[in-house]
């Protein structure tokens, strides 16, 4: 008891670093019951007595005031004796009695959930995201106890315009949206994917800092062709397959209309859409609203970042990066968004117009030009015949083929399929071109990494560098080394590419700010941490990276005459800013979870 009190307080000091504003007084329109029901302004048996009688709450709580810290040592009390309880249980039961736990506090009060959020980021990010938030989607119908987050079905047609005023946050300023049509590497799960934008966003307030009141889930539930769900009896989504063509986009446009009529300002993450619809609506959308595709471009940032690290891990510089044989398995939203950027980062860095030597595979192998029906977002980069003949290769050349005979210095999945990456596979990458071959098992969640990081450092050697969408441990190679496993995944950019966003107040996310961000990303790890392995940051500083990011993302949108600014600061006193002044200025407007005094106004 003494230790958890110890470190729950250690825990508290270390987060008030991040505390960079003064709470000022909270103004609440309810009183009584009404706020103990409402887990924005809820304080639980926090509540100072002078508070509980302007507010109407004097005898509607146990008479003992319990400080905040207490509450902390409290939750994470029962949290650490719910881990021991449930110690040898089926790891998936476990997930899920980690993340109700979470889920309830969640509900009740949300000041305490985000600080015990943002001070024990390593051990919830696994639960509240990947890969714990899978398990819960797929589970979701089963799992509902309350709503989270606003539910516009195909049947809402024409009513979305008055429905969106049914919200009861004055300022939203962050929505992530998803239809649920492939959720994670799980497939379409209809309206049980709201579990992914939710999810999203408690990493937008722990990571980015965005007041919780002002961030709105959505799930835009236009159907789902999930067999299973439409027989299931306790499926909550709309029960009809899912619409198609001019009828489904119909159902976006009047979303988004709706939305940017009550809030002008809101950025829309557009999150877990399939590849048909993450790429025309990103088309459809991106001139007209601030709004990005987070696996399309989010995803290929983080890819990029690490993509660059692995040529600093080489011991080469930058302009390297073109000379990189680089094997993508996935030709879907994530693996052709990385690769439209790493070759514009190519032209960038390298100042050339060189082919990149990148690979693409999808599930029927190798893609090239003699294809007979390609996917024009594929096309760019379908090798020739020619390109690959010198190697031995043909049209849906199968990945060993691929690997054994290209020698690729990467092999990144975003194929949704685990295990892809097997023992054959991963042991033809020793004989990569590369002194520091990297493998990139990127898909989530776990079950669906194309590898686990045990088999890449048993299978590929010990020298490669390895990174995986969802976490897994560090891998003890013996006589004290280890194999450090990073975790590429998005949640290292939206947060500030939505900040940044934010605050620049830019009309929209332009390719100059995602550069930006992933740039930024790409050279925040010093070079002892890259010669480790180390790509990315610890998880555990994610609010340190995030304020960079947003930082370059406004600086971005600076420099391109995109930033109209936001509240006090326009686009005169942005400019004005200095690089460290903008980080300032982003780490000044994130929130921090204390308890404010709530002021009662009819
Ligand atoms: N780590 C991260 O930050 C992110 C990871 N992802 C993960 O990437 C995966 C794919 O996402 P999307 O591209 O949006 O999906 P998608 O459905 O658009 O694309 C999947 C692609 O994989 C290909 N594929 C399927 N089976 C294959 C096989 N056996 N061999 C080679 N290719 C195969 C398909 O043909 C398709 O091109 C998901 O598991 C998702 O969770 C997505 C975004 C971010
Ligand atoms: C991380 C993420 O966005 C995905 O797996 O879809
Ligand atoms: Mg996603």
């Amino acid at each position: 008891m003494w230790r958890l009190a110890r470190s729950a307080a250690s825990n508290l000091r270390r987060s008030r670093r991040f505390s960079t504003c003064i709470p000022g007084p909270c103004i609440v329109h309810k009183r009584g019951a009404d706020i103990l029901h409402d887990p924005w302004f809820n304080k639980d048996t926090g509540f100072p007595l002078t508070e509980r009688d302007r507010l109407g709450l004097r005898g509607l709580l146990p008479p003992r005031v319990i400080s905040f810290e207490q509450q902390y040592a409290r939750f994470m009390e029962s949290y650490h004796s719910l881990e021991k309880n449930t110690r040898g249980q089926p790891e998936g039961f476990v997930s899920l009695a980690k993340w109700r736990i979470l889920n309830r506090l969640h509900d009740r009060n949300e000041t305490l959930y985000y600080r015990v959020l943002i001070d024990n980021i390593d051990d919830f990010a696994p639960i509240i995201y990947t890969p714990t938030v899978g398990l819960v989607c797929q589970n979701y119908s089963g799992l509902f106890r309350r709503p989270r987050g606003m539910y516009f079905s195909a049947k809402d047609k024409g009513e979305m315009m008055s429905m969106i005023y049914n919200w009861p946050a004055h300022q939203v300023d962050m929505i992530v949206l998803t239809d649920g049509s492939r959720i994670l590497g799980l497939g379409d799960l209809g309206v049980q994917g709201i579990g992914i934008p939710i999810g999203k966003l408690d990493m937008y307030v722990a990571a980015a800092g965005i007041n919780p009141q002002r961030i709105l889930p959505v799930m835009l539930d236009i159907g789902t062709n999930n067999q299973k769900l439409l027989e299931d009896r306790l499926y909550l989504g709309l029960r009809q397959p899912r619409l198609e063509g001019e009828e489904y986009l119909s159902i976006v446009d009047e979303f988004m209309e709706a939305v940017h009529t009550r809030w002008p300002k809101a950025i829309v993450q557009f999150e877990d859409f399939q590849m048909k619809w993450a790429f025309e609506t990103l088309q459809r959308y991106r001139k007209r609203f601030c709004m990005f595709n987070d696996d399309i471009q989010g995803t290929a940032g983080v890819a990029l970042a690490g993509l660059l690290g692995t040529v600093r891990t080489q011991g080469r510089p930058l302009g390297d990066f073109v000379n990189q044989k680089i094997v993508v398995v996935g030709a879907g939203s994530a693996g052709l968004g990385v690769l439209n950027m790493a070759v514009q980062a190519v032209k960038r860095i390298a100042g050339t117009d060189a082919n990149p030597q990148f690979f693409l595979l999808d599930k029927d192998g190798l893609v090239t030009k003699a294809r007979k029906v390609i996917d024009p977002a594929a096309a760019p980069f379908a090798r020739t015949p020619v390109e690959i003949e010198g190697l031995g290769l043909r049209e849906g050349a199968n990945l060993i083929e691929v690997v054994k005979k290209v020698k690729p210095h990467v092999l990144l999945g975003l194929s949704g399929v685990g295990g892809v990456f097997n023992e054959e596979v991963l042991k033809a990458m020793q004989e990569s071109d590369s002194t520091k071959p990297a493998i990139f098992a990127m898909s989530n969640p776990t079950m669906n990494a194309e590898c686990t990081a045990v088999d890449a450092f048993k299978h590929a050697g010990e020298n490669i560098v390895f990174a995986s969408g969802s976490p897994f441990k560090n891998v003890d190679l013996g006589n004290g080394k280890v194999g450090h496993v990073n975790q590429a995944n998005n949640m290292y950019l939206f947060p500030g590419i939505g900040l940044g966003a934010l605050l620049s107040g830019a009309r929209l996310i332009s390719d100059g700010m995602l550069q930006a961000a992933s740039e930024c990303l790409a050279s925040y790890m010093t070079d002892e941490e890259i010669q480790r392995g180390v790509l990315y940051p610890p998880i555990g500083s994610i609010r340190d990276i995030t304020a960079e990011v947003g930082a370059a993302v406004i600086q971005a949108a600076v420099a391109e005459d995109l930033a109209e600014g936001q509240g006090d600061i326009g686009p005169r006193e942005l400019r004005q800013m200095s690089k460290e002044e903008t980080v300032e200025h982003v780490k000044h407007n994130m929130w921090f979870p204390v308890y404010s005094p709530l002021v009662h106004e009819k």
